[in-house]
């Protein structure tokens, strides 16, 4: 039939997997870990890139395309960078039936790819600062459990990678960048993250300290890295011998910044919102935002319905919507209103006999299922003011649902507590790197660890003499801890 086999609340797994291809967002793909995204997902993508785009177009920043493929002596360049991921790398070792002389890497990330060419590039003060972007795909072999948009082995992304002559328009980047994608997730795609820092152990080893938008899925209980945004400090530059001269004539290394969000955007999207009816879209991202549907009464003017859903798409296409009627003479309006339920479609215009004799149309709203009758003459006002309702309730109510699961605690037992009952939870904590691979370790289990999510800058007041919950040591700040994915 229709409808969905599983439930959001009973089989979350099972309900996203289905939701992601009845929605014909995912077709699976016979080698694991690897999806086809469908024209469904790629249009919400676009949307997402051409907002991005745009912002860093206006920042100066270009965009360029590295090569896919890079050697294993320049990936090698950074060992504590590496040694982590190695297991990850996938590479290339033959063409044809002959051997390749040395094998080369797939780009897992493109700091190794690029590097040496701003190395070569930047000479002088002059040539700084270089902001280059490129939109790609990435490939991890990775072995833990493949899941579509969160967690595969090939994915698109755009990584931004910067070199300034001083820190200070580092840091000023790494949180510009931040924003936006703050934006992508509260305003497009009505998330709510946490703006933070990632703790020394959970920074990108590479780099000087990583910043990041944390977002939490309630059914699982798991938080989740929605975007990154490093600053690599002089890192790289060591390791590439990224110099210039400054104004005074010293030779300097430049700081540098790197900066990513993956196509894992949708995938907290269709987790966050989804329903047991399917995808739910927001209105800003979402591929068709109103779907006429004709609700034809055996042979009533069945032309004029017709024609009035037509030109109904036609006004909300002028008025800049994206809109489509479902014409389809092999389908009953039931079966469509199921289908374009299932594919998430914000808002249905239905129009009947009944409609067209009152010159209005029923609007039915996919978030709520609220049905009213628009009349024809101020339907763009209404639609409107619906879709950007719409948009606005489905952040509120996704905050509400999140806020709901922050627990703050301040001893180890109400962590625990709050762990096994799924919560994101806040805690003062000494900041001591030892204590919290104790806390790691001392989570182990099937579920996985806890591990800190990030410390938001909006820190709570700290009182004095306030301990840490792990180690009853003096706390210094108010850390996000929870599993994850
Ligand atoms: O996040 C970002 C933002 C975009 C540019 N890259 C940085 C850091 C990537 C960290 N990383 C992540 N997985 C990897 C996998 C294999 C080899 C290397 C890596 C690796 O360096």
């Amino acid at each position: 039939g229709l409808g969905l086999t599983y439930k959001k609340n009973e089989n979350f797994g099972d309900w996203y997997s289905e939701v992601v291809v009845n929605s014909e967002m995912i077709e699976y793909y016979d080698i694991s870990g690897c999806y086809i995204l469908r024209p469904w997902t790629m249009t919400i993508w676009e949307v997402l890139q051409t907002f991005f785009d745009a912002e860093i177009k206006k920042m100066n920043i270009k965009n360029a395309y590295f090569p896919l493929f890079v050697t294993e002596n320049v990936l090698q360049k950074e060992k504590d960078h590496i040694e982590g991921f190695a297991p990850e790398v996938a590479w290339v070792t033959k063409s044809g039936q002959s051997e390749l002389e040395i094998p080369i890497a797939i780009r897992p990330t493109s700091e190794t790819v690029m590097y040496p060419y701003f190395s070569k590039w930047i000479r002088g003060h002059r040539d700084l600062p270089l902001k280059l972007n490129q939109w790609c795909n990435v490939v991890r072999w990775e072995f833990s459990h493949p899941t579509p948009f969160i967690r595969s082995r090939e994915f698109l992304w755009q990584e931004g990678h910067t070199a300034f002559a001083t820190q200070a328009e580092a840091d000023q980047e790494v949180l510009e960048i931040l924003e936006l994608y703050r934006k992508i997730y509260e305003e497009f795609l009505a998330i709510p993250v946490v703006k933070g820092r990632k703790s020394e152990l959970e920074k990108f080893a590479g780099g000087y300290y990583t910043t990041s938008v944390e977002a939490f899925i309630p059914n699982t209980g798991r938080g989740i890295q929605g975007a990154t945004s490093h600053c690599l400090g002089q890192n790289f530059a060591k390791m590439f011998q990224i110099n210039f001269e400054n104004d005074k004539g010293e030779k300097a290394m430049v700081w540098q910044n790197s900066w990513a969000y993956s196509t894992r955007t949708i995938g907290v999207m269709v987790m966050v919102h989804g329903d047991d009816k399917g995808l739910v879209l927001p209105p800003k991202v979402a591929s068709v935002q109103v779907i006429v549907i004709p609700v034809p009464f055996k042979d009533a003017n069945t032309d004029a319905i017709f024609s009035a859903c037509s030109s109904t798409v036609q006004a909300l296409r002028e008025a800049g919507f994206r809109a489509e009627a479902d014409l389809r003479d092999n389908y009953s309006p039931g079966w469509k209103y199921s289908h374009w339920e299932m594919k998430g479609v914000p808002l249905r215009i239905e129009i009947g006999p009944k409609d067209l004799a009152n010159n209005q149309v029923r609007v039915v709203r996919r978030d709520n299922g609220a049905k009213s009758d628009i009349p024809m003459g101020n339907l763009v006002e209404k639609v409107k003011e619906i879709l950007s309702s719409i948009q606005e309730c489905l952040f509120n109510a996704a905050k509400q649902k999140r806020d709901a699961c922050i627990k703050v605690v301040n001893t180890w037992d109400e962590f625990i507590a709050a762990l096994n009952d799924k919560k994101m939870i806040l805690a003062p904590w000494c900041d001591e790197e030892e204590v919290e691979k104790d806390v790691k370790a001392r989570t182990k289990g099937e579920l996985g660890a806890a591990k800190s999510l990030c410390t938001p800058f909006d820190q709570p007041r700290l009182p004095e003499g306030t301990l840490c919950f792990a180690s009853g040591k003096p706390a210094k700040k108010w850390t996000y801890w929870g599993r994850s994915y």
